[in-house]
């Protein structure tokens, strides 16, 4: 079975306090665009959960978080059987793109299928929480807002349609390292409230003009040429400008097709990971 696992990007990415149990409450708008890693699943006679990718990046063990959602699931469900998981990655590594807990949601929906364990998909979602914060937003993928620690997911319509330029720098940036970093008191908060209305209303505009991300100024601190990136997006002429998660990656979105050349080629300049993709916005299917 192949199940595709998008990236998602924050177009507003909020950090209310610090809670006891060390994780940060967030406040996040989050879609999916058309860059997806490929989850192959094969079941297998030896009770074992493989890991197959020809990324160096990716842990090829238990670390994985693929591995992990395969693990939950025969745990919980007392599954003989294994499985063969193999990653075809595009999604870049450490990046802010989700790549990991997208492919960890793929499997849990793939298995869900294989292993006809007919889970629902707030179940599954629920069950991806443990493994990740990003996990049950992927499970669902489409546009949502989620609060908590990231885990509780209200879906929004799809946001209005445009380009999203990519360009990731080639350091890998650690989310643990960036939460550690931030100065709750110091925070410039995004008008997440405001963002989630420009979707509503379908405003391209107003969707531009409330990008922001409260973890970005930590990152771009560490990071200089994180900045240097989004001065370049916006010389390049892309409509708005931000830094996906806790980054490194920016983003860049674009209205018309015409000029979604000039920004990819000025970025690919200096830069050596750059996609010019669409928002895709929509729920996944099941499988
Ligand atoms: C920043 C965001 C924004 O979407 O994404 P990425 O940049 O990783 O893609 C997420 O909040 C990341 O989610 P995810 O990468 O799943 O995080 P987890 O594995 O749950 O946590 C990694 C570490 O980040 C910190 N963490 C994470 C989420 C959160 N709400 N508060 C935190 O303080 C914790 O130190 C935790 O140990
Ligand atoms: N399937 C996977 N794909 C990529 N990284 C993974 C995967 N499973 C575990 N990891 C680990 O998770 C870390 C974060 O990866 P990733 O999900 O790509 O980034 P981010 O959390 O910034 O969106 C990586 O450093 C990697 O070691």
């Amino acid at each position: 079975m192949l199940v595709k696992a998008p990236a998602k990007i924050n177009l507003s990415l909020d950090v209310l306090h610090k809670r006891p149990d060390g994780f940060h409450e967030v406040e996040m708008v989050m879609t999916t665009v058309d860059l997806a890693d490929r989850i192959e699943l094969e079941l297998m006679n030896d009770g074992k959960i493989h890991i197959l990718s020809h990324d160096r990046f990716v842990p090829g063990d238990h670390r994985n978080l693929a591995y992990k959602a395969a693990a939950l699931l025969r745990e919980r469900y007392k599954i003989k059987q294994g499985v063969a998981i193999t990653i075809h990655k595009q999604i870049p590594v450490a990046a802010g793109l989700a790549g990991g807990s997208s492919d960890a949601a793929a499997t849990l929906r793939g298995l869900n299928q294989l292993w006809k364990l007919n889970i629902p998909l707030d179940e599954l979602a629920a069950l991806g929480a443990q493994i990740g914060s990003d996990v049950s937003f992927c499970v669902y993928g489409g546009t949502a807002l989620a609060t908590g620690r990231g885990e509780i997911i209200q879906e929004l319509p799809v946001p209005p349609n445009c380009w999203v330029i990519l360009a990731k720098p080639t350091i890998g940036v650690s989310t643990a390292d960036v939460y550690q970093n931030l100065r709750i008191d110091k925070i410039k908060h995004p008008d997440t409230n405001a963002m989630v209305q420009a979707i509503k209303k379908q405003d391209y505009q107003a969707m531009c003009e409330n990008l922001g991300n409260a973890l970005e100024s930590v990152t771009l601190k560490m990071h200089p040429e994180v900045a240097h990136i989004k001065e370049q997006m916006g010389r390049f002429g892309a409509d708005a400008v931000l830094m996906s998660g806790s980054g490194p990656t920016v983003f860049g979105l674009v209205e018309y097709e015409s000029k979604v050349n000039r920004v990819y080629n000025g970025l690919r300049g200096f830069c050596d990971q750059v996609f010019a993709v669409r928002l895709i916005g929509e729920r996944n299917p099941l499988a």
